[in-house]
């Protein structure tokens, strides 16, 4: 499914009425109808019940008055409170605001401070609540007098359903610089808003509607968008299909570099979840010491000893095996494990520019890599990174809360900056491309915020890749299906008793479900 930015949306629906020819009111007609569906689920019957239309003096406000019209004629009681005058109305807004007022609507003007008890008594009456106050032309932060209306809204406790986004939530990032509508329900129009598939402005959004407005697909497809939100039919379609013919070589040799003294849980995860993802081969390359147990635990998985530091880590003397066994593999896991003594990371700075196969790097191989972010410029093979949030602070040189609140920013510069692609763990993975491209994912829980989730996740994507996809596409499948595993996990399991192993062991699971999608 696409995700788009509010430009993105004006323009398709400007080119909709400009090359296709559907008239802008019909398109705002078709909008408001398609509320007025949502609102009639909600209320089931409609004839008597109290609706509050709070719009604005754009085109957001020309919908709320399309959707009071279609309420009223189905015998709702409706109450129309306009922020502006209707002076300020003017295009399609004016012509629906013009026939409310024919058929003989009062609209309550509530943009001054006397207005805050009519704000008031009428949630108290109200059944229903819409939000047609600002959409995608709204940026920055809402007065202080709508923060009170909309603080009051939100203080109701009745359901209020946002019309395309809700007001006071920034349609490209998903931010929010004061109040804000808390809706129930948005229905948005044509394709979801980016910022509405992420935090926070997926909790604000609530129950969120994907409304045909009639733009047609073709025109859509045209656009050649590059942001996507993961659903199970797109990932469907980006895994590769095994042929009858196939033999373990056509389905990726992969190599993983993981795990320390103390850590080789994180090692098993990761080489486990390669071969549990569809690769053909997996070959693991660990600390000396920690070699002959890997091969009594794993049986699937090959294994082979590295030098190691007194403290059984990696060593840098471990480098020239490493580039050896990188000559047979097709990619690279680097970094589950391995630990952040000092030898170690200068393996994985030594190692990183020798490699001409794709690599993911995770975990303690991002930690070697803070302060020396000019290594990932030379490496020439792609490159996909998977930082948790803290990790990405680091690497970027700023503080946790800043990437927090700018993940989808925050992901894509540092794409482009250093020519990597980036998976932004956490709440809504999102995946930013070398090309461009952006991907938000839509499973996951915050059980699996446990030791070793990480690990299962840079498993799958090396696993993907050798497998013949794309880094980017592999790290976007990826985050999906670890995702949809962990979810299948909490619904057995509830999420506290959620582990790694238990996401690990439902992959299969999501894999078969996704081959019959
Ligand atoms: N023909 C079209 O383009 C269609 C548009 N539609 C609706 O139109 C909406 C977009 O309409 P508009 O572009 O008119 O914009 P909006 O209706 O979102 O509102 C923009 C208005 O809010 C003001 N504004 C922006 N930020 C503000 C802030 N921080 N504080 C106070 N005022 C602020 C702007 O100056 C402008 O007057 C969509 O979200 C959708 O609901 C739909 O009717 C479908 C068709
Ligand atoms: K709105």
């Amino acid at each position: 499914m696409f995700l788009v930015t509010a430009e993105e949306m004006q323009n398709l629906d400007k080119l909709t009425i400009d090359q296709v020819g559907i008239p802008g009111v019909v398109l705002m007609e078709n909008a408001g109808l398609q509320v007025v569906k949502v609102i009639k689920e909600i209320l089931g019957e409609v004839p008597g019940k109290q609706v509050a239309v709070f719009a604005g003096k754009g085109n957001n406000g020309g919908d709320g008055f399309v959707i009071a019209r279609h309420l009223l004629n189905m015998g709702a009681e409706v109450k129309v409170l306009l922020n502006g005058e209707p002076a300020d109305i003017t295009g399609d807004a004016k012509v629906n605001l013009n026939i409310l007022q024919n058929m003989g609507q009062k609209i309550f003007t509530i943009n001054n401070s006397n207005s805050l008890n009519i704000v008031k008594l009428t949630l108290v009456y109200t059944d229903l609540i819409v939000d047609a106050v600002f959409g995608t032309g709204f940026k920055g932060a809402v007065n202080d007098h709508m923060g009170k209306i909309i603080s009051l809204i939100n203080e109701s406790g009745k359901p209020v359903v946002a019309v395309d986004i809700p007001s006071g939530l920034e349609a490209n990032t998903g931010q929010v610089h004061g109040p804000c509508i808390q809706a129930t329900h948005t229905v948005t129009f044509g394709l979801p808003k980016l910022g509405l598939t992420i935090h926070p402005g997926k909790e604000y959004a609530g129950q969120l509607h994907i409304a045909d407005i009639s733009i047609p697909p073709d025109l859509v497809k045209k656009q050649n968008f590059n942001k996507f939100l993961l659903t199970k039919e797109l990932v469907a379609q980006m895994l590769p299909k095994r042929h009858s013919q196939g033999h373990k070589g056509d389905y990726g040799r992969v190599l993983v570099v993981a795990g320390s003294e103390g850590l080789t849980g994180a090692a098993v995860l990761t080489s486990m979840a390669v071969l549990k993802s569809g690769a053909g081969l997996a070959t693991l390359a660990v600390p000396r010491s920690l070699h002959d147990l890997m091969e009594i635990k794993l049986t699937e998985v090959m294994t082979k000893p590295l030098p190691e530091t007194e403290k059984k880590t990696i060593s840098r003397d471990a480098l020239e095996e490493v580039i050896a066994l990188t000559e047979s593999a097709d990619v690279v896991a680097l970094g589950p494990g391995i630990s952040t003594e000092p030898a170690t990371a200068g393996f994985v700075r030594d190692l990183l520019p020798e490699l001409n196969k794709p690599v993911v790097i995770d975990a303690d191989g991002l930690n070697a890599l803070a302060g020396s972010l000019e290594v990932l410029k030379k490496i020439e093979a792609p490159v996909v990174i998977t930082p948790h949030p803290g990790e990405m602070a680091r690497l970027a040189g700023i503080k946790t809360e800043e990437v927090q609140n700018n993940r989808i920013e925050v992901a894509r510069e540092f794409a482009a900056n250093w020519c990597v692609n980036v998976v932004l763990k956490g709440a809504e993975t999102v995946v930013a491309g070398v090309d461009g491209s952006l991907f938000v994912n839509s499973t996951g829980n915050p059980g699996m915020a446990t030791g070793g989730s990480g690990d299962v996740l840079t498993g799958v994507i090396a696993g993907l890749i050798g497998q013949g996809l794309a880094p980017v596409r592999a790290a976007a499948a990826g985050v999906f299906i670890h995702g949809y595993a962990g979810d299948l996990g909490a619904l057995e399991k509830g999420q506290a008793g959620l582990l790694a192993g238990d996401i690990l062991n439902l992959l299969p699971k999501v894999f078969r479900e996704l081959e019959g999608a």
